[in-house]
């Protein structure tokens, strides 16, 4: 049977996918990568290891809630020893995007920046929105619980893109990542993405298209972090049985 390992097993997700998969007869937990202790009981058999190498010698299938640098190392070694990877980190550098799209060459990737269905849905309602109504301005307002260190959430970055998208443009051409000053009035094009951090909140995007008379606003909140560790292990199921390498998205595996 087919067994799971995570990079990221201490954090806030990890500890929720721990929580499910010791659980789960269908996708049991093989391994678990730490930096430092895992200060919980595992199942016996269950591998704890510091070495990404021998995490993925001890998996089927690699879920990675972690940092930009770990997801690095986690590519740079799974391009030694090819093994579906379901990565949920979010912050990369150029760098780190390019070397995910080269691990996807050589096995089935899933990336997703938020593995909800609400947001998988949302993406694509924005890019109609933002074709549909063209002459109406767009900005993005993420609000995230104080412990996140990546700003904006990798889900804005998502979101914009989409909205570029459907504008015919290229979110980097576009983006205004903050407002201060005499900065003059907006340009027609631009797409903020601001935002907000405090307290728990667990991750709320809203998309606002705004004209003269009227604006429309989608918004969507995650009320549990289990939203995204669920999802992550739904993919997780739907990547192995992927033949083909590849990168593929959230959408792809809900068949969206
Ligand atoms: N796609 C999605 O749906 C979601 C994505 N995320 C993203 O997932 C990531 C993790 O989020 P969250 O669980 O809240 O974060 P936490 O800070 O709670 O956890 C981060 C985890 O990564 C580990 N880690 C950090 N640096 C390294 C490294 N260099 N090598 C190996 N492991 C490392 C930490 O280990 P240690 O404890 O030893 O520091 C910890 O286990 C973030 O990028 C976040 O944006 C979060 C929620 C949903
Ligand atoms: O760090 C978080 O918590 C989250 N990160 C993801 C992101 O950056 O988009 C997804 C979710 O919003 C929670």
């Amino acid at each position: 049977m087919a067994k799971v390992g995570i990079v990221g097993s201490t954090g806030r997700v990890g500890n929720l996918l721990i929580n499910a998969l010791v659980e789960d007869t269908e996708l049991p937990l093989g391994a678990v990568h730490v930096c430092g202790e895992l200060k919980r009981e595992l199942p016996s058999g269950v591998l704890v290891t510091n070495s990404m190498q021998t995490l993925l010698e001890n998996c089927d299938v690699v879920i990675d809630f972690s940092a930009p640098e770990a997801t690095q190392e986690l590519c740079e070694e799974a391009l030694k020893n090819p093994t579906p990877l379901v990565i949920a980190t979010t912050g990369f550098t150029e760098h780190q995007q390019n070397l995910m799209l080269e691990a996807s060459k050589e096995m089935p990737v899933l990336y997703a920046s938020n593995m909800s269905a609400g947001i998988a849905l949302l993406k694509q309602l924005v890019e109609q929105v933002s074709r549909t109504l063209k002459d109406f301005d767009i900005e993005i307002v993420e609000q995230h619980h104080r412990h996140k260190v990546d700003s904006p959430s990798g889900t804005a970055l998502t979101l914009g893109e989409f909205a570029a998208k459907g504008r015919g443009l290229e979110l980097s051409d576009v983006r205004v990542s903050g407002r201060d000053g005499q900065i003059g009035a907006r340009s027609k094009d631009e797409i903020a993405v601001m935002a907000l951090r405090g307290g728990d909140i667990v991750g709320r995007h809203t998309v606002g298209f705004y004209n003269d008379g009227e604006f429309l606003e989608l918004n969507h909140t995650a009320t549990s972090r289990e939203t995204f560790s669920k999802g992550a292990i739904r993919a997780a199921k739907w990547l192995i049985a992927q033949e083909k390498p590849g990168l593929y998205s959230i959408n792809d595996c809900l068949g969206i």
